[in-house]
C-alpha cells in the first residue's frame, strides 16, 4: 500500500518530531492532541526546529512555511477517518494507549495502519485492543527525530507482512534505516540503553559520583554524544521509569529494578527538560 495522508496522535516532543519528518517529506499530515495548550507547544517546536535549517541555508523561508502549511493540527480525533497511517505517541501507559488503539479502530477505515511510537510495551497488547490486529505494528523513532537515522519496527504476533514492508517503505522516504526487532519488553533499543541509564542513576543515588562525574565518564570515556543523566532528562523520566517498568514486569527480573532516585524524582515532578528540572536545572 501508498501511503498518502499521515495522522499522528499526541503533539509532545516525540509526537511534533513524527510530524514534522513527515511534513518534509512531502506529506499531508494532522497533528492530534488533547487540548489547544499542547498542540501550539507541538506546532511551535516544530517551527523552531524548521527555522533551525533556513537559519543554515537549507531551506528557504517559502520552503519552511510550505512543510508547516502540510501539518493540520487538531483535537478532533474523528480526523482518523482521512489517514492511511496513524502513529500514536502518547503517554508510555499501556491503559491510555490500548483506550486509544480502540476509539482509533472505530474511526479509522479498514485500510489504515496503527502503527505506535511505543518505547517498550508490547505491540501484541496494543493491538489486542483492536479488531485488526494484523494492521498493527511498532514505528519506534528516536529522540531527536529530525536527527536520529533510525526507526525500529517491531512485529507484533499478528502483523502482516504487507504491513511490515509498507511502514519499511516510509521509513525510508523519511531518509531513515528501518530495522526490523520481535515483540519483547524494550525491543531492542531500550532493552539495552535503559538499564544502562538505570546503572548511571545507581551510581548517582549510591554517591559514588556526581551527575556530572557520571556524564563526563560516559562521554569522554566511551565517546558516547550525550552522557546518559543528561540523556535521561533528554528523554522525559517519566518515559525512563515507565520503560524500567515493562522491563521488570516483562522479564520478572530483579536486574530491570528501578532506581528508587528515579522514582523519587519522578514523583517530586522533576521530569527532566521538559519539565525544567531533572538530574540538571533547565532555563525555559
Ligand atoms: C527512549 C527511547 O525510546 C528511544 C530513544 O530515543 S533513546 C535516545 C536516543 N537519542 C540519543 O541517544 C541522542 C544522543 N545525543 C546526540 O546524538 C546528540 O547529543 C544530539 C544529536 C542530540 C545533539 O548533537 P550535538 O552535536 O551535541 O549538538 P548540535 O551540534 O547542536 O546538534 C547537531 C544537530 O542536531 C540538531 N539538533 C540538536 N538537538 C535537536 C533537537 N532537540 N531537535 C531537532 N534537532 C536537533 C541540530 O540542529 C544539528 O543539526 P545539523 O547537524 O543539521 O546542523
Ligand atoms: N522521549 C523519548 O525520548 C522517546 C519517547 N518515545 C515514546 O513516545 C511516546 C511519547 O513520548 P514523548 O513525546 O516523550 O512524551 P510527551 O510527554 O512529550 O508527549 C506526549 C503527548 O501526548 C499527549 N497525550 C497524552 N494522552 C493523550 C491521548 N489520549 N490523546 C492524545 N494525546 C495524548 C500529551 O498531552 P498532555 O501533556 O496534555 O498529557 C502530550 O502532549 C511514549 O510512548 C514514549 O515512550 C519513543 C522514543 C523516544
Amino acid at each position: 500500500m501508498k501511503i498518502k495522508s499521515v495522522m499522528v496522535v499526541g503533539a509532545g516532543q516525540m509526537g511534533a518530531g513524527i510530524a514534522q519528518v513527515h511534513a518534509q517529506a512531502g506529506f499531508d499530515v494532522v497533528l492530534h492532541d488533547l487540548d489547544d495548550d499542547s498542540l501550539n507547544r507541538g506546532m511551535a517546536g516544530i517551527r523552531k526546529n524548521v527555522s533551525r535549517q533556513v537559519e543554515k541555508g537549507r531551506l528557504t523561508a517559502e520552503e519552511m512555511e510550505a512543510v508547516i502549511a502540510r501539518i493540520t493540527p487538531s483535537t478532533a480525533l474523528e480526523q482518523a477517518a482521512g489517514a492511511d497511517i496513524i502513529i500514536e505517541a502518547i503517554v508510555e501507559n499501556m491503559t491510555s494507549k490500548t483506550a486509544l488503539f480502540a476509539e482509533l479502530d472505530h474511526l479509522a477505515p479498514p485500510h489504515t495502519i496503527l502503527a505506535s511510537n511505543t518505547s517498550s510495551l508490547p505491540i501484541t497488547e496494543i493491538a489486542a485492543a483492536t479488531k485488526r490486529p494484523e494492521k498493527v505494528v511498532g514505528m519506534h523513532f528516536m529522540n531527536p527525530v529530525p536527527v536520529m537515522k533510525l526507526v525500529e519496527i517491531i512485529r507484533g504476533l499478528a502483523t502482516d507482512d504487507d504491513v511490515y514492508e509498507t511502514v519499511a517503505e516510509l521509513a525510508g522516504r523519511l531518509q531513515k534505516t528501518a530495522v526490523e526487532v520481535n515483540d519483547f519488553p524494550g525491543f531492542v533499543s531500550n532493552r539495552v540503553l535503559m538499564p544502562m541509564i538505570n546503572e548511571a542513576i545507581y551510581t548517582v543515588y549510591e554517591g559514588v559520583a556526581s551527575p556530572e562525574a557520571v556524564d563526563e565518564v560516559m562521554k569522554l570515556g566511551m565517546n558516547h554524544p550525550m552522557g546518559p543523566l543528561t540523556l535521561a532528562d533528554f528523554i522525559g523520566l517519566d518515559t525512563c521509569l515507565f520503560i524500567m517498568e515493562t522491563l521488570h514486569e516483562g522479564f520478572g527480573d530483579d536486574k530491570y529494578r528501578p532506581c528508587p532516585l528515579l522514582r523519587k524524582y519522578v514523583k517530586a515532578g522533576w521530569l527532566g527538560k521538559k519539565a525544567g528540572r531533572g538530574f540538571y536545572i533547565y532555563e525555559s
